[in-house]
């Protein structure tokens, strides 16, 4: 009998995490090409068997493709999985769109929002791209840790059940488990959210206020993350769930965490600019803050903990004034508002 055949996924973006996904799938003989902007870098990584710059300590499998020509890469992909960072999202989708073909499915590893509009990214693709099924592969897994061949469970979050099944088998492995589920806006806004919370508790851990207090941040920021998931309409189930809860707990905790690094460096002291020149990869919560801060506003909600990050990235309050202010708040019961008053009703 012979096997049933593999889409090739076209993988854009050659970072640590496109790279570690795009080594894992080419390890499960799906046939895969990398794309990245930057053509020296692939020639480097297709001669060396490495992503020197990224993700120095793995060895890339030789079925692995390389691809510097972003139309010869998307060109005849069944599957697109785009891991760019956030803020290049809109541009890259743009560009792909006339290169796409007609069945291509869309997927994405990127966590955050549209900058300058607060849009999810599911939002641009199903507006850019209507018809095309899309999924997005979101939860907790430094890349460094997957690329080590160390345990981790990320979940896949589809428009369409079947896309959403079968991207989920093409990336399971061993030491690998991808779990699926149909609420991309709960799932994305796990992934994007926790970055913001991870700089807050980086911060506290940075000052070094006691263990209290990170207990205190990750749970008061999951409740942030629950309210305002629900009034956009997650389910809450999924962000207590792998893209939320495990996520934030990871990048809260893990010194992997770059979002969590930039808080321990801001709670040091070091400046904003300096600390994600010293981490020299992207740092999403930068440009995430901002927009958790416009959807709260256009919810009418109050996200104390993100609004203190935000604060303390722009320079408007320094961290110790930030922690000032959130133990000054008053006084109020853990969860004024019945998150589940719906679905009781
Ligand atoms: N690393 C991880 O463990 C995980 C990351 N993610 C998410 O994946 C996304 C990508 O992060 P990650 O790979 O870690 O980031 P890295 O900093 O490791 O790499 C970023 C990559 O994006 C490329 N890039 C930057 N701007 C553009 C652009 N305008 N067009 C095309 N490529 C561009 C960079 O190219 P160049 O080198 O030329 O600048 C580089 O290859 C983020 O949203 C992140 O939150 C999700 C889960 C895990
Ligand atoms: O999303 C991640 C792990 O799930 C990576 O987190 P950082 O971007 O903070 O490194």
């Amino acid at each position: 009998m012979t096997a049933p055949s593999r889409p090739t996924v076209a993988v854009l973006g050659a970072g640590s995490w496109g790279t570690a996904l795009a080594a894992l799938l080419a390890r499960n003989d799906v046939p895969t090409r990398l794309w990245g902007r930057d053509a020296d870098a692939l020639a480097e990584m297709a001669s060396a068997r490495r992503n020197l710059r990224y993700l120095p300590d793995l060895d890339l499998p030789p079925e692995l493709g390389y691809e510097a020509d972003l139309a010869t890469a998307v060109r005849g992909a069944g599957i697109v999985l785009i891991v760019v960072p956030s803020h290049a999202f809109a541009s890259v989708l743009d560009e792909i769109i006339p290169m796409l073909d007609p069945g291509a499915r869309i997927s994405w590893a990127t966590k955050g929002f549209e900058t300058g509009t607060g849009r999810f990214l599911h939002e641009l693709v199903n507006e850019k791209l209507p018809g095309h099924p899309a999924a997005v592969v979101t939860g907790p897994s430094f890349a460094r840790e997957v690329t080590a061949g160390l345990p981790s469970a990320v979940t896949v979050h589809a428009t369409d059940e079947a896309f959403g099944k079968e991207l989920a088998v093409l990336l399971h492995a061993p030491n690998f488990r991808a779990y699926t589920g149909n609420d991309i806006l709960g799932a994305e806004l796990g992934g994007a959210m926790k970055n913001v919370l991870a700089v807050a508790t980086g911060v506290a851990d940075g000052m070094e206020l006691g263990l209290n207090a990170r207990a205190g941040l990750i749970t008061r920021g999951m409740n942030e993350m629950l309210r305002l998931g629900v009034a956009l309409g997650a389910r809450a189930e999924t962000l207590m769930g792998l893209a939320g809860l495990g996520d934030l707990v990871l990048t809260c905790t893990g010194d992997l965490s770059r979002n969590r690094r930039l808080g321990l460096a801001l709670g040091k002291g070091i400046p904003l600019q300096e600390a994600v020149r010293q981490i020299g990869q992207v740092v999403e919560s930068v440009v995430t803050a901002d927009e958790v801060a416009r959807l709260a506003g256009f919810h009418g909600l109050d996200l104390p903990i993100s609004a203190a990050v935000r604060a303390v990235l722009h320079g408007e309050v320094t961290p110790e004034e930030g922690v000032r202010q959130l133990m000054g708040r008053e006084q109020k019961a853990e969860y004024p508002v019945d998150l589940f008053a719906n679905r009781r009703a």
